[in-house]
């Protein structure tokens, strides 16, 4: 069996997800060679995880970027933050590592979106989306070829979510408050690691600057609500996601890992 040398760039709950399923055998044909994050301690923890379970290879933990980008992973998974991304893609491309990434974010910047496909393309290197926290990324980009279409991007978030961002006070506690209205560009860069889904959504379809996002503060919500609907002159799709927390997201970068090497494609 072929394997795939693997990376990961910030080591924190998602990334972790990706360790677990490689120590369950979920993920046979990648090795995982190298981690960094920004706290080093993190990387390293991940990497003694691998050291114990004895899979016969070994993980190098890594200070920098560079360092990591020296061990030459074919596949790096970005689980940083949308700047870590900026600061990741064009350099991994160049050097023929493919990212997985959750950080979707980071590519609501159309100048940052053209120089990674540009990158990618000269290298010949991928850039894989994961479906995050939402899914049906496949329905919206049929719908987009076949005929103009709207999309609308409809959130409900628990105001503790949104502690520690411009739009929180204590009334959203006990008061329902759509939070935010506008396109994609202007939910990322209101919330630059919450709606990194509301982009994904927008790029799979119409873009970020033509899907309507609306962001609404519920109380007592637990978990996150996202709720996606295309219209056209022929389809009316809807693709609802209710999640708990944010687990799915770190699954759905192992789902997308095992696309990537499956010989049946979905
Ligand atoms: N697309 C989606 O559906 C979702 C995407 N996300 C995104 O996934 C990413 C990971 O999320 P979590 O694991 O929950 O975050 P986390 O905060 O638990 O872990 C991120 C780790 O990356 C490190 N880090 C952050 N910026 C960095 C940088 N510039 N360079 C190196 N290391 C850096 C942090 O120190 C931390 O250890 C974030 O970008 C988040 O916005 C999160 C949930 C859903
Ligand atoms: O709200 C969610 O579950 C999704 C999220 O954090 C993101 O898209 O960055």
């Amino acid at each position: 069996m072929k394997t795939h040398a693997l990376a990961i760039a910030g080591c924190g709950k998602l990334g972790k997800i990706v360790v677990e399923a490689l120590l369950k055998d979920l993920l046979p044909n990648y090795q995982l060679i190298g981690t960094y994050s920004r706290t080093f301690k993190k990387a390293e923890e991940i990497a003694n995880n691998i050291y114990v379970a004895d899979l016969g290879y070994t993980c190098t933990p890594c200070h920098t970027l560079s360092e990591l980008l020296q061990l030459k992973p074919e596949y790096i998974v970005e689980t940083s933050s949308p700047t870590g991304l900026k600061e990741l893609a064009l350099p991994a491309l160049k050097n023929g590592s493919n990212i997985v990434t959750l950080s979707i974010g980071a590519l609501a910047d159309a100048e940052f979106y053209k120089a990674v496909e540009k990158t990618a393309f000269e290298n010949n290197t991928r850039v894989h989306l994961a479906s995050g926290a939402i899914g049906g990324f496949d329905v919206m980009g049929t719908v987009a070829l076949m005929e103009e279409s709207e999309v609308t991007f409809t959130t409900e978030k628990s105001p503790n979510s949104l502690r520690r961002t411009p739009v929180y006070d204590e009334a959203l506690q006990t008061e329902k408050r759509e939070v935010f209205k506008g396109d994609a560009i202007g939910a990322i860069a209101l919330f630059p690691t919450h709606v990194n889904v509301s982009v994904a959504a927008a790029l799979a379809s119409v873009g970020p600057e033509n899907i309507k996002v609306s962001i609404n503060s519920v109380p007592g919500f637990v978990g996150d609500d996202h709720r996606i609907e295309v219209r056209s002159e022929n389809i009316h799709a809807v693709v609802d996601v209710y999640s708990k927390n944010a687990k799915i997201a770190g699954w759905s970068v192992v789902n997308t890992l095992r696309n990537i090497v499956s010989p049946i494609v979905f």
